[in-house]
């Protein structure tokens, strides 16, 4: 049977894996236009608007905000991987570093739409959390299949699976 939110395009956790490399993808972006300009990789303050815009929204959407701002604390963490990746991969072949710096506040545009549609998917995907184990095992299904589609490397497929690790309801929340 078919849970809430289901289309024939796949579960929210495809989606929410979906979104979750795209966001990571923007992290390549993010990196060529902090690359050579001396912005550090961290912004706390960009970090705090991303986490509580996302919070808000989830408000909006009668979704769980405190877990949507685990989710997007883990996705900022795994972005933030990538760019430091990329910079150590950079500064050791510089062959390979970019030659074109895109704009950060172009490029945060896309985040914020990407951030939307995540908010929204992690919503939509509040059924699955019932059953946290198997919320995993289909996420990390979804999370494989994204990976190949896209053929990501190393850097952000492993990033990818650290963006997704509250999705299914944080592990700290059973804790103590
Ligand atoms: O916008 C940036 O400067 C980013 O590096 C992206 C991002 C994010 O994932 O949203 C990650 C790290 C920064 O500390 C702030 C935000």
């Amino acid at each position: 049977a078919a849970l809430p939110g289901e289309t024939a395009q796949g579960s929210p956790l495809r989606s929410v894996a979906e979104l979750s490399a795209r966001r990571l993808a923007t992290g390549d972006l993010v990196a060529a236009a902090k690359w050579g300009t001396g912005s550090p990789v961290d912004d706390p303050a960009r970090e705090r608007r991303v986490l509580d815009s996302a919070a808000e929204r989830a408000g909006e959407l009668g979704a769980d905000p405190r877990l949507t701002r685990l989710v997007f604390r883990d996705q900022i963490e795994a972005n933030k991987a990538v760019q430091r990746g990329l910079h150590r991969l950079w500064r050791d072949h510089p062959s390979e570093a970019p030659t074109e710096h895109p704009r950060l506040d172009d490029v945060r545009k896309d985040v914020d739409r990407l951030n939307e549609a995540l908010v929204r998917a992690v919503a939509d995907s509040a059924p699955y959390r019932r059953a946290a184990p198997l919320c995993r095992v289909a996420l990390a299904v979804s999370a494989g299949r994204v990976s190949r589609e896209r053929s990501l490397d190393e850097l952000h497929s492993t990033a990818l699976a650290g963006s997704l690790k509250s999705v299914c309801g944080s592990r700290r929340q059973h804790a103590g």
